[in-house]
């Protein structure tokens, strides 16, 4: 049988395409996020239908822009939603997936009303006419990007680095582990990379790897495991790890032998960090707290915040997060994270060490925060380009470390992350 995923998979059945319209449908019109929508899809729809349309919507999301581009010259008038969908998914089929044309466009006909048929049928013939060519020539990374991270990312990265960024966005992320034991082998196939990180090519299923069940590793992108180390860990300490589900960085904390306290919010994500850690048979004390407010002044040796944001660094994994943010929520989530900042600077202990890490591209919610360590009795420690092997790129000449999703393109990206180590200023000496 082949792969879930292939497709010859994709070619056939209308419930793999019913799956990846609802799904655009949560995404685009109802603006719910991709995994929530993957959880509401029927209980009983085939496993490998779900990971087929899942594919399928994941791809359109990705490419919606030039898809669309590619439809448009073909509409006299605006169709309802479901047509429109209907269309993205044939025309995803025919030039992004090769799906075999008739089954392409057979299945997207079936998608929308009778009334409909006829103009999705024409729509989708004559798109298979020009077949993969009808998309070149087109502006892919600039039709691919809304137009406010466009230019965001323009100013923060330039004109260049905008479109590499853009460009890393095309291609699913690969899967990356962080082994529990340092010395362990890595699953056949893995690459090691400079960092530690173990690597495998997307779509991999982590749960069918040897040591998935023994909780030999668990899955963290190659980025997102630089902020715990690089709060360097030591046995004994007591340190708070703030906003901590689904736990990643939590694990590694108490791999060093810190005693953890991981705070967490939302209490669905509470019990998921909690199972996780029972997973991976690790100790950490977990609390259900706000963040920004919880604690004693002064009572930990370290504290990790790993600050809710936007999550512009991780679209190569969610591309629904284009889809659903807008530039507002970036001053507001900027505001929550000097809020959860501020308190994680008054739980340090004199001389206590803090890493401030979020997954956004954005300078609001990285750089821009910089600016107030001073004023919370905090100095910046600056990364060293040998903390982080083989990435020198990523160390800013400031000394904090922002990784982009074209980095390490040859090797398939990382996400994007703003990563900065502070120390606390040592109480004046008494009298
Ligand atoms: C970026 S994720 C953390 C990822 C996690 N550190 C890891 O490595 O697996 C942010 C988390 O912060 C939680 N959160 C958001 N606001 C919070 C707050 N005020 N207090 C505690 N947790 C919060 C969210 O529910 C979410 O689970």
């Amino acid at each position: 049988m082949p792969p879930a995923s292939s497709p010859s998979r994709t070619a056939s059945g209308l419930p793999t395409r019913r799956a990846a319209l609802a799904l655009l449908e949560a995404v685009l019109d109802r603006r719910r996020p991709l995994e929530e929508a993957l959880d509401a899809l029927p209980a009983a729809l085939d496993p490998r239908d779900r990971a087929a349309g899942h594919r399928i919507a994941s791809t359109v999301l990705r490419r919606l822009g030039s898809l669309d581009a590619v439809i448009e010259p073909f509409l006299r008038r605006a169709p309802p939603p479901v047509v429109r969908h209907a269309l993205r998914i044939g025309a995803a089929e025919l030039l992004l997936l090769g799906t075999p044309p008739h089954a392409a466009v057979a299945s997207a006909v079936a998608l929308v009303p009778k009334p409909f048929a006829g103009l999705v049928n024409a729509v989708l013939r004559r798109i298979a006419e020009q077949g993969p060519a009808a998309l070149e020539g087109l502006d892919a990374e600039r039709l691919d990007t809304p137009a406010w991270l466009w230019s965001a990312w323009h100013a923060a990265y330039g004109p260049e680095a905008a479109r590499t960024i853009a460009a890393a966005h095309r291609a699913p992320a690969p899967l990356d582990l962080t082994p529990v034991r340092a010395e362990a082998s890595p699953p056949e196939g893995a690459e090691v990379l400079p960092t530690g990180s173990w690597r495998l090519p997307p779509g991999t299923r982590v749960t069918e790897l040897p040591g998935f069940a023994e909780g030999a590793f668990f899955v963290q992108d190659a980025a997102a495991a630089l902020p715990a180390r690089l709060l360097a860990p030591r046995p004994g300490e007591r340190i708070a790890d703030l906003c901590a589900a689904p736990g990643g960085k939590t694990a590694q904390l108490v791999l060093a032998g810190a005693a953890v306290t991981a705070v967490e919010r939302d209490p669905k994500r509470a019990a998921r960090l909690r199972e996780n850690l029972a997973r991976l048979r690790l100790p950490a004390e977990v609390v259900e707290a706000d963040a920004a407010v919880w604690g004693e002044a002064g009572a930990c040796d370290a504290v990790l915040l790993d600050a809710p944001c936007t999550a512009t660094g991780t679209i190569r994994r969610h591309p629904d997060v284009p889809h659903l943010k807008r530039p507002r929520d970036v001053p507001s989530a900027a505001e929550a994270q000097a809020r959860l900042f501020a308190n994680a600077a008054r739980l340090l202990r004199p001389g206590g060490r803090l890493v401030f890490a979020t997954c956004s591209l954005q300078p609001e919610e990285g750089e821009a925060h910089l600016a107030r360590a001073a004023a919370l009795g905090l100095a910046l420690d600056p990364v060293r380009p040998e903390e982080v092997p083989g990435l020198p790129e990523a160390v800013a000449p400031g000394g904090w470390l922002r990784t982009r999703p074209d980095f390490w393109a040859a090797r398939g990206g990382m996400d994007g992350f703003f990563v900065a180590r502070f120390t606390k200023a040592k109480a004046p000496p008494a009298g």
